[in-house]
């Protein structure tokens, strides 16, 4: 399993027009991920996204350093994004050709050299996650779910050693969630996802939960996910 390092690694960004004081976005954070599946739960705007995002150096550190298998994920980012594949909550941000099929065939570029091969193996991919007949269909006219799961088969496509998935059962109905949710956890990949569904979130070897910033939980999911729900019971945790 890969093994993703958060050393004192915090999120800042400087003040603007009146307000000169820096926002933190997420508090400096040390700890060590090496779990097959990991959660990441909390309110809107806790922090989760910033989180995931240093995980590939989509988000640089302000402070510290957050490093995957020993890469660092600035001096090394290219490499670093070799290894980590991101999946946004917003499919669109994601998939770049026009027809669902083609956008997996990309991912597959570099692996498969042979055009009907890649045709294949894009086939089959889209196929594990259940869409292999919208394979020709333009990724404007399938709806928002097909699309996350269009954009799920292209990243798994790419085969990098961790998947960071950003809420990605926020589009799909109760059957392509339970399907989202297996494939992921099923896969030989380590997985880092955030979540607002606490049913996925228990599922999960640990669970992290942020509020306002700060790792305020880190542990077994099923007591993350009580955690969380007395937070936000409690007028925290929104
Ligand atoms: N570039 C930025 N400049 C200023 N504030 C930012 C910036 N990026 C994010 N934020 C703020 O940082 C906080 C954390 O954002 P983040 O996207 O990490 O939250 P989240 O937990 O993923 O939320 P959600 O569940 O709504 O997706 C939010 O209040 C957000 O508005």
């Amino acid at each position: 399993m890969s093994r993703i390092a958060f050393r004192a690694a915090g999120v800042s960004v400087p003040g603007s027009g009146a307000q000169a004081e820096e926002t933190v976005l997420l508090r400096p954070l040390t700890l060590e991920l090496t779990e097959p599946r990991v959660a990441v739960i909390g309110a809107n705007g806790s922090g989760k996204s910033t989180l995931l995002r240093l995980v590939n150096g989509l988000t640089r550190p302000t402070t510290g350093s957050v490093e995957v298998d020993g890469l660092d994920s600035v001096a090394r980012a290219r490499d670093v994004r070799r290894k980590v594949g991101f999946l946004f909550t917003d499919p669109l941000s994601q998939l770049v050709m026009p027809v669902v099929a083609e956008d997996v065939e990309l991912s597959l570029r570099a692996t498969v050299r042979d055009g009907r091969e890649r045709r294949a193996a894009a086939l089959r991919a889209l196929g594990a996650v259940g869409i292999a007949h919208l394979a020709d269909r333009s990724i404007y006219d399938i709806s928002g779910g097909e699309r996350q799961l269009a954009a799920l088969a292209s990243v798994l496509a790419a085969g990098q050693d961790i998947l960071v998935a950003d809420e990605p059962t926020t589009l799909l109905d109760l059957r392509n969630n339970a399907l989202l949710q297996d494939t992921i956890h099923g896969l030989p990949q380590q997985v880092l996802y955030a979540t607002h569904d606490l049913e996925f979130a228990a599922r999960a070897d640990r669970a992290l939960v942020v509020d306002g910033g700060v790792v305020v939980f880190d542990g077994p999911a099923a007591s993350a996910v009580e955690h969380y729900r007395s937070l936000a019971l409690a007028g925290g945790g929104r």
